[in-house]
């Protein structure tokens, strides 16, 4: 079983129009409004390659998402799990769930988020939100934690559900950004997916730089997956848009490139490469084939309009053209430099 925690879901709505302008009224063309969250997507994402008939997952994978939930937008977003057949088992809390809104501007093909702060969660949430992910870990074969912590939560949140599962023996999958990403690398999580932003915010927080090359918002994924690893991490998976997917594992380092994709909307590109890691992992999948599915989902995810969810037949059409290269090593680089 795979359980996702997702300490801050939301609402995600997105608005598709056919060109968005700033300072200016404008009307949508579409609107949707689901339960989200990074955790949520990537259960959802694996629920629904489970029921599918084409995909990575033979035999289907049991899922569970875990997460805190309070006012009308968390009960809505639970019916919409309710909905989607989804296993669950939230925390309720206080204070509303949060709202995310995605605009998709489809003529210039550019995603904005707008993603609000999310519920002040207090020290007895956050308690039985750790119950309840305990009475799940005996069974668990892998735990992700994914997306933003509420505020209430101490930086150190992920940190601690690391450690928790580890006492259990389970591997945990983080996805995380800025002060709860840091805090947690030394707990030692099984493997880390930060984008490249992330990446370089992360180096910069606490090196002061993004290293010798690039910029913080593009540092070099190499040295900074290694940077990584040392802080803590046991694998670091990078995930650089269309650059695709770049590794650094106890078993080596690779570079996993998807065909080139055009349009379609990018959030939660990394939550369908986290679906991939978790998979890799509870299957014992080696690290070629787990980078392979990953760069592949995440894809075939920007092919679909929204976050959680693949497109079906771009999947079929990618996996089988995913350029896989074994890639050097930070020493490896600086020597050719
Ligand atoms: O927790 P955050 O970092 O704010 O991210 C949440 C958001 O990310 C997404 O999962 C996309 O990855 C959206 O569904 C939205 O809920």
């Amino acid at each position: 079983m795979i359980v996702t925690v997702t300490p801050n879901p939301a609402l995600d709505v997105t608005y598709r129009l056919d060109a968005l302008t700033v300072d200016a009224t404008n009307r949508v063309a579409e609107v949707s409004c689901r339960a989200g969250g990074k955790g949520v997507n990537v259960a959802r994402l694996l629920h629904g390659l489970s029921g599918g008939s084409v995909g990575p997952v033979a035999g289907g994978v049991e899922v569970v998402a875990v997460g805190l939930a309070g006012g009308a937008a968390g009960t809505a977003l639970l019916a919409d799990l309710d909905e989607a057949g989804l296993a669950y088992a939230f925390v309720p809390c206080a204070a509303e769930t949060r709202r995310t809104v995605a605009v998709v501007d489809s003529g210039a093909a550019t995603v904005t988020m707008l993603n609000e702060p999310g519920p002040v969660v207090t020290p007895a949430e956050w308690k039985a939100l750790c119950r309840r992910l305990e009475g799940l870990l005996p069974e668990a074969t892998v735990v992700v934690l994914s997306g933003s912590l509420p505020p209430g939560l101490p930086p150190d949140a992920y940190a601690a559900l690391v450690r928790q599962a580890e006492r259990h023996g389970v591997p945990a999958v983080l996805d995380a950004d800025g002060g709860a990403l840091l805090a947690a690398l030394s707990a030692g999580p099984e493997v880390v997916k930060p984008n490249i932003s992330e990446l370089g915010r992360a180096m910069t927080a606490r090196n002061g730089t993004s290293g010798p090359t690039g910029s913080a918002n593009s540092p070099d994924p190499a040295g900074g997956a290694a940077w990584m690893r040392r802080e803590g991490a046991r694998a670091v998976v990078v995930s650089d848009g269309p650059r695709g997917l770049y590794a650094d594992t106890p078993d080596g380092r690779w570079r996993a490139v998807p065909p080139e994709v055009r349009g379609g909307n990018p959030t939660g590109a990394g939550d369908a490469a986290v679906a991939a890691l978790a998979l890799g992992l509870a299957a014992g999948w080696d690290w070629p084939r787990t980078l392979v599915q990953a760069a592949a989902l995440s894809a075939a995810a920007v092919r679909h309009p929204l976050a959680g969810q693949i497109d079906q037949a771009a999947y079929l059409d990618h996996v089988g053209r995913v350029r896989l290269e074994r890639a050097r090593s930070e020493s490896e680089d600086s020597q050719c430099r």
